[in-house]
């Protein structure tokens, strides 16, 4: 693996998920870091990834610097060739050429702006780490994916050891317009576990047949939750109408009843979730999200550990 920015990018998903979950029980059996330095480069607010990105790190033995480029450092620029006399202050080859000559590994989050389908879908700030980087990039979210949260969130289906469980990814609501990252990402890697995969979602909120082609799609929640194993719930804003929020017909917020129609199903989330509106506090209270949420270390623990096999 020379860069996690993407399911493509791994050789063998099967392997990484099960160093994921081995991890759980051992986190501290290898300081193959000692003397090396992941970079953190965040556009954009995080919670999780930040922080399990730096222990995973330092249960390796490894030194962590974390920069937030919009509010600590320089405006970026992103156009080549363009007479920079006006807000921007350094361009963004600049930018990664330099923070990549103080590190082994660099991470990157930047989320969709939802304002031009084809430029977020181009994934031009991640292409560009990826353009000059001189070390191993890992996303952290992009405009389309979020690899860590998808491998975390195989790795803990996985653990469950249910035989070929019914994994419903269903859409839920949401006050603002989000990316499709998650969700993308989510449907990207299920071939990597033994699932039966059911998409739920209104209609208007189809996503990219890239990664939806070939699952199974109903605009009826009920039906989707019946005999369900894994819910797992997720916002995101319109692929077709890019970036709207178009009117839904019904609920579609997760709720205790609806949960009753699954097979005894645990309830998924990557967080941060907004109670009462994506799902409601007694389904969020006995869910999987803190189990979630611990497995990103790990998940983060694996991808490093296999990256610094390159360097
Ligand atoms: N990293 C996990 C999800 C990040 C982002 N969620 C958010 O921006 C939620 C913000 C809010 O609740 O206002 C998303 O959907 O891609
Ligand atoms: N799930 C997740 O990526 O959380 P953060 O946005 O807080 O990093």
């Amino acid at each position: 693996m020379n860069h996690f920015t993407s399911f493509e990018d791994v050789e063998h998903p099967q392997k990484l998920i099960r160093q994921v979950i081995e991890l759980k029980n051992n986190p501290l059996f290898s300081e193959r870091g000692k003397q090396k330095t992941v970079g953190l480069i965040f556009f954009n607010p995080s919670l999780r990834t930040r922080l399990s990105t730096q222990k995973a790190a330092l249960n390796l033995g490894m030194d962590v610097i974390v920069l937030n480029i919009n509010k600590d450092s320089w405006k970026v620029e992103f156009e080549d060739g363009t007479v920079m006399n006006g807000d921007t202050q350094e361009h963004i080859k600049d930018t990664v050429k330099v923070i990549s000559s103080y590190c082994d590994i660099l991470g990157v989050r930047s989320f969709a702006t939802l304002k031009d389908r084809r430029e977020d879908y181009e994934e031009r700030v991640l292409n560009n780490f990826l353009t000059y980087s001189s070390v191993p990039v890992i996303s952290l979210e992009s405009a389309t994916l979020h690899p860590l949260q998808s491998l975390t969130d195989m790795a803990t289906i996985a653990a469950s050891g249910i035989t070929r469980p019914k994994v419903v990814l269903s859409w839920a609501p949401h006050p603002k317009a989000l990316p499709q990252a998650v969700a993308n990402s989510f449907l990207q890697w299920t071939p990597a576990i033994d699932a039966d995969v059911v998409l739920a979602h209104p209609e208007g909120y189809e996503l990219s047949d890239t990664f939806a082609g070939n699952i199974s799609v109903t605009h009826n929640q009920e039906e989707a939750f019946a005999g369900a194993d894994f819910i797992y719930a997720k916002n995101w804003s319109s692929y077709t109408s890019y970036g709207e929020t178009p009117a839904v017909d019904g609920d579609w917020t997760i709720t205790a009843g609806k949960m009753e129609l699954t097979n005894r199903a645990q309830f998924m989330h990557c967080l941060p979730i907004r109670r009462n509106v994506v799902a409601s506090d007694s389904v969020i209270d006995r869910s999987l999200v803190y189990r979630q949420a611990k497995n990103r270390e790990f998940a983060a623990q694996a991808v490093l550990h296999n990256l610094m096999e390159t360097l």
